[in-house]
């Protein structure tokens, strides 16, 4: 890490991870797209990129921006890492093995085949609340449904799976800072650890989930049993908290906007649409890191090599670049499609199908059984150093 930045990169005192830049982040991540392509973040001794543009470039760009140094600030090749390098934490040629792995066991057709088991937690579950007509989205909803299906579509047991949302805490925490917040998530560590370890082991798989699957491309050869636990690992790490807080976002933006629910409740098939609008204006994930391999330019600015770029996924979607027309407010009319949400390019998000399976039978399940949907107080914004997602997100639904 460089003392000062180079000559041509301004710099702002800004810190992204305070509690209050966390909790509010979008008047930080204006200044911060303003300030320029590159701004050079003295608190941390960070790049940090949030403009559309060159998030994009980070992004596709993988050689001269990689992964092996982790997502977090410090370079996991030379610092403590606090667990074994991911999929997520991996270049080509690891990447590409790995990776060719999970898309054989995790793509659209195998994910369509779950539709059938993922509907009815959905609707059993909107049945329950909208005949409470008041609750909270993320506490009787967001985190019930993913719940419900996907331990079971992974193959885990039953034992263990109350590790899952705390593990993912620890997980996405561990991509910022090592300050308070991170230190709360790794509260309990090694039990969430231990637990989510057990489960990603073949014998305590069961034999039809995804879990299975990965570990049958040991038996031919593609992949070591080590690739395959962490593959399994991988599933467990990024597949709960990510959905979670993508439902909770998706039905907290809709509660605030009569129009939007309007327009859902008259054609639920634009659930896609609610969805990707949601995961533009309120990204799950907000912020992680590369490093860089060479020295090189980002939007005109030197970059040295072996530095940290700070990547605000969540200021790069809601870049009036573009999206013109306010980008600042939700509009399910909108083309938000081409969000970098999940992602772009080699590490795009392997998950996103289930993912977004998920979110479009939660809201067909809501918007075929609720007429009006309204906030029943203030959502309350979770600390959480990586992830966007709200503590709770009370409402009022009236049935249709
Ligand atoms: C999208 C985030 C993500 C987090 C962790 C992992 C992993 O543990 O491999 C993969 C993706």
């Amino acid at each position: 890490m460089t003392l000062s930045p180079t000559a041509d990169v301004t710099s702002l005192p800004d810190d992204p991870f305070s509690v209050a830049n966390i909790v509010d982040p979008y008047p930080m991540l204006t200044r911060l797209r303003e300030n320029g392509p590159v701004t050079w973040l003295e608190k941390y001794g960070v790049y940090a990129v949030a403009g559309f543009e060159e998030v994009y470039e980070v992004l596709t760009d993988f050689e001269t921006y990689c992964s092996s140094g982790g997502l977090g600030p410090h370079d996991i090749r030379k610092d403590e890492a606090w667990r074994p390098p991911s999929i997520l934490e991996s270049d080509p040629p690891t990447h590409t093995v790995m990776r060719r792995a999970l898309t054989g066991v995790i793509n659209p057709s195998t994910v369509r085949a779950l539709r059938e088991s993922f509907t009815p937690p959905a609707e059993e579950l909107a049945d329950e609340l909208v005949a409470r007509g008041e609750f909270d989205v993320v506490k009787d909803l967001a985190e019930k449904y993913p719940l419900r299906v996907f331990p079971d579509a992974v193959g885990i047991p039953e034992d263990g799976r109350e590790h899952l949302l705390p593990y993912g805490n620890m997980v996405f925490n561990a991509f910022g800072p090592k300050n308070e917040i991170r230190d709360r998530a790794f509260a309990n560590a090694d039990e969430h650890s231990a637990a989510i370890m057990r489960n990603c082991a073949r014998e305590n798989l069961d034999d039809t989930g995804f879990g299975a699957r990965i570990w049958d491309r040991v038996h031919d050869g593609l992949l070591t049993p080590e690739q395959a636990t962490l593959l399994v690992r991988a599933l467990l790490s990024a597949g709960v908290d990510t959905t979670v807080f993508g439902i909770g976002n998706t039905l907290k933006c809709l509660s605030q906007s009569p129009k939007a629910w309007a327009t859902l409740h008259d054609n639920p098939a634009l659930a896609k649409f609610a969805v990707d609008e949601a995961l533009r204006l309120e990204s799950p994930f907000q912020k992680f890191h590369r490093t860089t391999t060479a020295a090189g330019t980002l939007g005109g600015v030197d970059i040295p090599a072996e530095e940290k770029i700070l990547l605000f996924t969540g200021a790069a979607n809601r870049d009036p670049r573009q999206w013109p027309d306010n980008a600042d407010v939700y509009d399910i009319e909108r083309q938000a499609s081409g969000h970098v949400a999940f992602g772009m390019g080699l590490h795009q998000c392997v998950g996103q199908p289930i993912a977004r399976l998920e979110m479009e039978l939660v809201l067909k399940a809501l918007a075929t059984r609720v007429e009006r949907i309204e906030p029943a107080g203030e959502p309350v914004p979770i600390v959480h150093n990586s992830l966007r997602g709200f503590e709770s997100v009370p409402v009022k639904v009236t049935p249709r």
